[in-house]
């Protein structure tokens, strides 16, 4: 079989995150979730919330579902690298997305959520399509939906087309030759931290000279900005007028006004080229003349992430065959 849901942006102005529509259950109820190859947890907003920690969210009431089944006994916790977290117990049902269906998903039901996702009300929860060695369900650990839907997948893939300000897709089972240019370079992928780890070839600013550097990163779908190396984002903003490392904003900013150069990373031989646009990702706060840049430094995150800013710039299939790869391709 095969899937492909919309990725929307949840946020009209800035790309913070994406949300895909996602059936539970029966009858089904439908929740707008955040896919994530960054952890490997389903949860979602659900009726075991207190109400005072649900602001506009979908939820998923697993007692209104007649396929929902309570798996006894189990529980879930999760803190991810913004701070946020949530926890609860833990049903299966079955979860649906862009006509993929599998039957007995564990679900986990949020019956705590962080104020910063009580105030993301765009969010109903989170798929994880990382590897699920991550996946926090206690006494027995669970499987992502990916790795629960790989066995009946024409093909062991997914891919994520995440675009500048407008929907993207997901697709499961099958690469869409439509949705990229050119060949598509595969490198391999250390499943062992449970992310989607793998080699970058190197990196250059705007218009200047390609460094060949080995870094290694991991391609996550739920974060929003790139976070590299500061000796490479130092080198980025020493080309932006009036940029500074903030203390009080938590990285580089810099005038809205001011004109920034690209960023281009390799994949092996390949070079992907990230717009200046995207790397002008906000306003600090609503209105203001000062920007936040979509690249800052790793050295406070303990690993570098490509995050969305730079997954919007290319078309990535995610291989979960044995052993797992990672495609990027120009599109
Ligand atoms: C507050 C909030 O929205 N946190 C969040 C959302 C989506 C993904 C992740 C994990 N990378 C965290």
């Amino acid at each position: 079989g095969t899937g492909s849901a919309a990725a929307v942006p949840i946020n009209a102005d800035f790309d913070i995150a994406y949300v895909t529509p996602v059936t539970l259950g029966t009858p089904p109820q439908t929740l707008q979730l955040d896919f994530d190859s960054g952890s490997s947890d389903l949860w979602v907003f659900s009726s075991h919330l207190p109400t005072s920690q649900i602001r506009g969210q979908q939820i998923y009431a697993p007692n209104k579902s007649s396929t929902a089944k309570l798996l006894d006994g189990h529980s879930w916790s999760i803190t991810y690298g913004d701070g946020s977290g949530s926890r609860g117990n833990v049903y299966t049902d079955n979860v649906t997305v862009g006509g993929l269906t599998v039957g007995s998903q564990a679900i986990e039901c949020a019956q705590q959520v962080s104020s910063s996702f009580t105030t993301e009300d765009h969010i109903d929860g989170l798929v994880g399509l990382g590897f699920s060695t991550l996946n926090t369900v206690s006494p027995k650990s669970q499987l992502t939906f990916f790795d629960n839907a790989k066995s009946n997948l024409d093909s062991p893939v997914f891919t994520a087309d995440l675009k500048y300000k407008q929907a993207g897709t997901y697709d499961f089972g099958f690469i869409d030759e439509a949705k990229y240019t050119g060949e598509i370079t595969y490198v391999p992928v250390n499943s062992d931290p449970g992310y989607w780890t793998f080699p970058s070839s190197g990196y250059a600013v705007g218009s200047g000279n390609f460094t060949a550097s080995s870094i290694s990163g991991i391609a996550d779908t739920g974060t929003s900005l790139v976070y590299l190396p500061t000796a490479i984002v130092t080198a980025y903003y020493r080309q932006v007028q009036g940029a500074t490392n903030s203390r009080s904003y938590g990285g580089y900013v810099f005038p809205c006004a001011s004109t920034l150069p690209t960023f281009t990373f390799g994949v092996g031989a390949a070079r992907f080229t990230i717009p200046a646009a995207y790397l002008n990702y906000a306003p600090v706060t609503p209105g203001s003349a000062t920007c936040f840049g979509g690249l800052q430094s790793s050295s406070g995150v303990g690993i570098n992430i490509w995050g969305d800013v730079a997954l919007k710039a290319a078309f990535v299939v995610f291989n979960g065959g044995n052993p797992p790869t990672i495609g990027w391709a120009a599109k």
